[in-house]
């Protein structure tokens, strides 16, 4: 497996399109994140596409749900071979054991604590009277105790995590490589070089490689500055 972290983020509608941007940008990726969007219009025949490019699946599919129904979604993507798989820390510790119960044994299943998406005020807004690095925090201690392998977090709050949790692997999205990149729908942004120094194991990238003019030049960039 390369040492690359950089995992990315296959947001695009056509499948077509998603395995030429993947083959175009194979080079300088460690992997590849497929996730509702591919995943809904896909299914496992999408992901059985992706697998022929050789390298690691991460499927963020983002599971939360009553024990007995996440435990069943994992073994039936256990023919997918999935590297990482995700769940929603908020359901819960018994949820998390179910789940990494059911996963296969080559499978990392990481929490996803608050959404890049989210900040203090939308925390409030869904009843969460911490902050995103104490939630982040309290969430990942759970998701520890339930025996997880890591986590989903911003990389402000990786850093802290990952000073408490030595060996986990930490998953972080909502990166910008520079200030020209618009935001979009993320609050908690981090450049990738910051995410990395903070202790991330694997850097998410969507939309500043596959919008990018060209893709190419800006997954060498971004690898460049790691
Ligand atoms: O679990 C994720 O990967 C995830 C968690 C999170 O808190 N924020 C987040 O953006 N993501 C995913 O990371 C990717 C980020 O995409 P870009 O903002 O385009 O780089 C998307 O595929 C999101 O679904």
């Amino acid at each position: 497996m390369s040492n690359n972290p950089i995992y990315l983020a296959l947001d695009v509608p056509r499948l077509d399109a998603a395995e030429a941007l993947a083959r175009k940008v194979a080079g300088h990726i460690g992997g590849i994140k497929l996730g509702l969007e591919f995943f809904c219009a896909h299914g496992h025949h999408g992901v059985h596409e992706l697998h022929k490019l050789g390298l690691p699946i991460f499927l963020d599919l983002k599971l939360h749900d009553i024990p007995n129904t996440v435990a069943a979604a994992m073994q039936a993507i256990h023919v997918l071979e999935p590297a990482i798989v995700t769940v929603h820390a908020a359901g819960g510790r018994a949820m998390m054991e179910d789940a990494k119960a059911a996963a296969g044994e080559n499978c990392k299943v990481v929490a996803v604590t608050v959404l890049t998406s989210l900040d203090d005020d939308d925390l409030t807004a869904i009843g969460v009277q911490s902050d995103p690095a104490e939630q982040a925090l309290r969430l990942a201690d759970l998701a520890h105790s339930a025996g997880l392998d890591g986590i989903v977090c911003s990389g402000h709050e990786v850093g802290a995590v990952h000073k408490q949790w030595k060996d986990g692997y930490f998953v972080v999205p909502g990166l910008r490589p520079d200030s020209g990149n618009g935001n979009g729908d993320q609050k908690r942004i981090v450049t990738p070089r910051q995410a990395r120094d903070n202790g991330a194991s694997v850097l998410v990238i969507g939309r500043p490689i596959s919008r990018a003019e060209d893709p190419l030049a800006a997954a060498r960039a971004i690898e460049g500055t790691l």
